[in-house]
This record gives C-alpha cells, structure tokens and sequence, in this order.
C-alpha cells in the first residue's frame, strides 16, 4: 500500500500543498482534480521521486519510498505531459529504448494501442493522439505496481481512450494501482477522487 500522510510540497518560495494524506491499495485508483495550477502535476512528480517532500512521510508497505530510490523508480511507470519520445526514432525503436530497462513483449505493447501498423514510422510523423498511445504502449510492456498519469487521455479518440481503459482494468485486476491527474472523465470505474486546491 502507498501512504501518504500529512505532506507538503513547495516549488520555489512557493507552498503547493500541505497536510495532504491519502492511501491507495493494490487494485485502486485515484483521480487527482483541481483547477489549473493546484498541484497535480507536482504530486505526480513528488510521487515519482522526482521532487523532495518538505514535510510529512510516504511509505510503500510502511517503508520511506524514497530509502531506495532505484527501487521505487523500479516500481512505478511515469507518464508526464511530455510524451517522451525521440522523434528520430522508429515507434518501435522508441519502446526498445524501454524495454531494455523493463523488459517486455514490443510487438504486444504496440498492438495494445493500435501501433503495430506504424512500428516503422519514425515518432516525428506521428499525429498528436498517435504520440499518446506511444507514450502509453510503455504502460503495456511489464507489469509493475504503480502507475503515475498526468492527463493521459489528451488528444486520445474515443477508440483509443476505449483501449487504455482496457490496459488500465487488466493493470488493476493484477493488483496494480493508478494515480491520475485529469481535466475530463477517464475510463476508471469506481476511482477515488482527491480535490487539490481550494474546493470548486
Ligand atoms: N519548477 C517550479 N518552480 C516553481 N513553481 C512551480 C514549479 N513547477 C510548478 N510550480 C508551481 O506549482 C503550482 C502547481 O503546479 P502543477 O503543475 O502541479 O499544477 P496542476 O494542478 O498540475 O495544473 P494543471 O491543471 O494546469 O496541469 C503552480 O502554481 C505552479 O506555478
């Protein structure tokens, strides 16, 4: 289980959020809203352990997730706004490039989002929605625990959006958890929400 109890987070000068606490289980989900600006996208990173807690604790199964950071890096699966592609590369070059961390069936990934037919493309080329579901087939290549989305959706058609609904209930029936942040519905039944900021 991840908790968090009592955190705060500050970028710059600035305070992001304080007393924040929350858990999730193997097989939840959380859904991050708020207004623009209210922090999702830096609990996210905080999360990732890309940014340090000011205050508070987190602990995956009671330990501080950041004792080890190679193994909490280990555990999760970060999708920022950024699609983090090499655009000079192949589609399926740029999941090389991952799966030589994780390991992991390329063709089968791609053919979670509907990439197969593209695999030779070079990333450039690709359409803005095509670009998302390359940067979600990483979802798609092994299997760990914690899967950290910032507006994963965006630019997603409507079969697409159906597709990862499908990556997302196969990651949560094996005991997987996520962590979203998004402006619009995403295809997670029964999620939790978490408000950040100021209530609407
Ligand atoms: N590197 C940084 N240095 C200073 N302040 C930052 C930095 N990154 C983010 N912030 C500030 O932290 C606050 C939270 O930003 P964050 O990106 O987490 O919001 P968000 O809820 O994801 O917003 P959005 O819905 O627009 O994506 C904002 O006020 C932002 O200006």
């Amino acid at each position: 289980m991840l908790e968090a109890k009592d955190i705060a987070v500050l970028r710059g000068e600035q305070i992001v959020f304080v007393e924040l606490s929350f858990t999730v289980s193997p097989g939840e989900a959380i859904l991050l809203i708020g207004a623009n600006g209210a922090g999702k996208s830096t609990l996210l990173r905080l999360l990732a352990g890309l940014i340090p807690l000011a205050e508070g604790s987190l602990t995956w199964d009671g330990q501080p997730i950041l004792t080890d950071p190679a193994v909490h890096a280990g555990r999760l699966r970060y999708l920022a706004h950024a699609d983090a592609l090499k655009p000079s590369l192949s589609v399926e070059e740029n999941l090389r490039f991952w799966a030589r961390q994780w390991g992991g069936d390329i063709a089968q990934a791609l053919d979670a989002v509907d990439l197969l037919p593209l695999a030779g493309l070079p990333a450039r080329l690709l359409s803005a929605g095509q670009k998302r579901r390359l940067a979600l087939a990483r979802l798609a290549l092994a299997p760990a625990p914690l899967w950290l989305l910032d507006e994963p959706s965006v630019g997603l058609d409507v079969a697409s959006i159906a597709r990862f609904g499908e990556l997302l209930a196969a990651h949560r029936a094996r005991g997987g958890m996520v962590l979203a942040a998004t402006h619009v519905p995403l295809p997670l039944p029964g999620a939790r929400e978490l408000r950040l900021g100021r209530p609407a």
